[in-house]
């Protein structure tokens, strides 16, 4: 049983997966992965008590990727075991990567916040949701449910859509307005931008952004250029910290861990303050290969960005 001390302060909601990375010479490293699982994972290392709350299957993957959220110090009791495959991907080491993904009736889509514990918003500062699973149903629904619930409990929600698919459910487009309209702060990547808003200028995509949730920091990310946060009072650009990149998976993942992290730690500090922490938190990631979750020691070793 859990004491009411160690429960999770921040509960990410979506994806929990095996990422297959290509290694080259006929070889692929098993990494356990997932935007939502990487995020809970790297708030865990980086010192704040989370929890991925999501399924896996009952397989060897799921196996591995429970054995992975017991070394980390997840919250077990929001990690389901389902009979169903576990969802994989394939990434492939490109830059950016690209990920192909291996989900047909898989165990992710059958995530029942049902046999979620009673009091699982009792401590909870942060719901952050996100990742393909809001493109997926009938997982996508219930992602919108869960959010809903929680910022009914007056939970903060932290969404980074995260769009690494190549169809869209013709759901797709509402559930992310709804989920943009519940939001207290939005990460997008540049190639989110275009996914949502293709042939659209960054302003005019903001503007739509804008409409669906006025205030809302958000901040958007540019792979080695840094990041920009956007705030209704202005902008704010920020570099990226120098690191020797192995790959970038799960660098904004990272980011969003830093963010939110941060936004806990120092309630009174400003964003950009958060969004330094998120890059670093980046940078330590994309020196390790797979979606790595950085320690206070891996953000201590990389230089300050900005
Ligand atoms: O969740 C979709 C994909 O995105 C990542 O989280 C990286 O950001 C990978 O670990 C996963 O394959």
């Amino acid at each position: 049983m859990t004491s009411p001390a160690q429960l999770p302060l921040i509960v990410s909601a979506g994806e929990a997966l095996t990422d297959l990375v290509t290694a080259g010479e006929n070889r692929w490293v098993a990494h356990p992965g997932g935007a939502g699982w990487n995020v809970a994972r790297a708030c865990t290392r980086l010192g704040i008590p989370s929890a991925f709350a999501g399924a896996v299957g009952q397989d060897n993957f799921g196996d591995d990727l429970a054995a992975a959220s017991e070394a980390a110090g997840l919250d077990l009791r929001f990690l389901q075991r389902v009979p169903a495959p576990t969802l994989l991907a394939v990434v492939y080491r490109l830059t950016p990567p690209a990920y192909r993904f291996l989900g047909e009736n898989s165990a992710d889509l059958q995530f029942d916040p049902g046999r979620l514990p009673e009091d699982w918003l009792g401590a909870v500062r942060w719901l952050h949701v996100g990742g393909i699973s809001l493109s997926r149903w009938p997982l996508a629904d219930t992602l919108l449910g869960v959010t809903q619930a929680a910022k009914a409990a007056g939970v903060r929600v932290s969404f980074d859509p995260n769009a690494r698919i190549t169809h869209r459910h013709p759901d797709y487009p509402a559930v992310f307005r709804r989920v943009a309209g519940l939001s207290d702060l939005m990460k997008l990547s540049d190639e989110d931008l275009a996914f949502f808003f293709p042939g659209r200028s960054e302003e005019d995509a903001l503007r739509e952004l804008r409409g669906m949730n006025a205030r809302c920091p958000i901040v958007i990310t540019r792979g080695a250029q840094g990041a920009t946060l956007y705030q209704p009072a202005g902008r704010a650009d920020l570099p990226t910290a120098p690191v020797t990149v192995a790959d970038t998976v799960g660098a904004g993942d990272a980011l969003c861990a830093g963010l939110l992290v941060s936004a806990i730690e120092r309630p009174e500090a400003l964003w950009t303050d958060h969004l330094r922490m998120g890059l670093r938190a980046a940078a330590a990631a994309c020196a390790r290969p797979g979606a790595y979750a950085p320690t206070r020691a891996d953000l201590e070793a990389v230089p300050l960005p900005g």
